[in-house]
């Protein structure tokens, strides 16, 4: 598979997903924040809501297209002895208040797919050591970010999710997947962090950066950096409020069409100057500082653009929605997006813009045996049930790592 994505919105061919397993019931409701879990979650639900999430990908994508699941391919790299071994090193040495070192030995032992759930679940069997679970891990999107032929590998912000994020640097290493592009993965070193959910590729030329509670704005301007050293012409940072409910941009803004988004009123259409456009000059960064977003790309693109309220007009709507993922929309198409259902008034918004509303069961009934047609089969907005998933704050696009997307 050609690892490349030009934008938010081409047609998917290749994504990397998980679906949620005993990790994320071994959640405490004690620690379940210190996991960035807002509630605890029922596994069984959770699965199913996963899994119908990817019976609407399947109907949606053309018949070469492949869903990935990262436990088949941790498992696939750690048919290696070798990298087996590195793994568990680098989790010795970057995780250092883990005191992994203990259990060194053990986890050596350990056949591939039992050191995938190590991963996973923190936990050894006949064992009292314990470390955390990783029930993040369901969001991929913050683990990696593909933008153009370049990988991103991301840096947690968070303990939580170091585990996780060293998982996925493994198989961006090793995996015959990304063997086009490791070579020049971009990466972030010292205390920088930048996370995937933050990073909104717009074209081949302009990358939208979220500066969030998660990318520091080192983070952002050494990826930047190397962005426009790989082809990237602008790379735009988007300043956002460093807050829970929106902890990276891609909750308050996606893209649902080339020129069409939802975004969150109160943090994005009624800011002003929160946008700097970095691009080269010579050997240097040079940046502009920008009135706001919309305009931005205007300026960027040539085109002009429509911003579709997340929430609707209603300010507490807005707030609500926001708050159950409502902005954070996947698109499997041009103009074909999938949210959780219970955002009404988001939908709603995108009906009153032109958009078909479909349940998850009358698109999967109409595109199963039939190919969709990205000309024709535009403006088609997916709803589907995510009440467990939602509760661990992220919605279809935090779920989500496209490695390939045709256009
Ligand atoms: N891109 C995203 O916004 N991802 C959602 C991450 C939710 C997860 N519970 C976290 O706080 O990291």
């Amino acid at each position: 598979m050609n690892i490349n994505i030009s934008s938010e919105i081409g047609v998917l061919k290749g994504v990397i997903v998980h679906s949620p397993g005993r990790e994320v019931s071994l959640v405490n409701p004690n620690i379940k924040e210190d996991l960035l879990f807002d509630d605890i979650i029922f596994e069984n639900d959770a699965r199913f809501e996963h899994i119908d999430m990817l019976k609407i990908f399947s109907a949606a994508m053309p018949d070469d297209g492949e869903i990935f699941e990262i436990m088949d391919m941790a498992e696939e790299v750690f048919q290696s002895e070798d990298v087996r071994a590195e793994f568990i090193e680098v989790m010795i040495k970057e995780l250092p208040f883990e005191n992994i070192h203990i259990i060194e030995k053990e986890l050596i032992r350990l056949e591939p797919k039992k050191l995938v759930r190590f991963v996973a679940e923190g936990t050894l069997e006949d064992q009292i050591f314990n470390l955390h679970p990783a029930p993040n891990l369901l969001f991929t999107r913050d683990l990696a970010a593909v933008a153009g032929d370049s990988v991103i590998l991301s840096r947690a912000a968070k303990e939580a999710r170091a585990r996780e994020f060293l998982l996925m640097r493994t198989i961006v290493h090793y995996h015959p997947l990304f063997d086009s592009v490791k070579k020049k993965a971009i990466t972030v070193g010292g205390h920088q962090t930048i996370e995937g959910g933050d990073v909104l590729v717009v074209s081949d030329d302009i990358v939208l950066i979220g500066m969030s509670e998660r990318t520091s704005f080192s983070g952002l301007m050494g990826v930047a950096e190397q962005l426009l050293n790989h082809g990237v012409e602008h790379v735009v940072a988007v300043d956002i409020p460093k807050q829970r409910s929106s902890m990276h941009l891609d909750t308050i803004f996606t893209f649902a069409d080339e020129n069409e988004c939802v975004a969150f009123p109160p943090s994005i259409e009624e800011k002003e100057n929160n946008v700097v456009d970095l691009f080269k000059n010579g050997e240097g960064v040079q940046c502009r500082q920008c009135k706001s977003l919309k305009q931005t790309l205007e300026e960027l693109t040539g085109k002009e653009f429509t911003f579709i309220k997340c929430g609707g007009e209603n300010r507490i709507d807005q707030f609500r929605e926001q708050w159950t993922d409502g902005a954070n929309l996947f698109a499997l198409a041009p103009g074909v997006v999938v949210g959780y259902g219970r955002n009404t008034k988001t939908f709603e918004a995108l009906v009153s813009h032109g958009y078909k509303h479909m349940n998850q069961y009358e698109f999967i009934e109409e595109f199963e045996n039939k190919d969709l047609d990205p000309q024709k089969d535009r403006k088609i907005a997916i709803s589907f049930e995510g009440h467990e998933l939602c509760r661990g704050r992220g919605g279809a696009r935090c779920m989500t790592m496209p490695v390939s997307r045709i256009g």
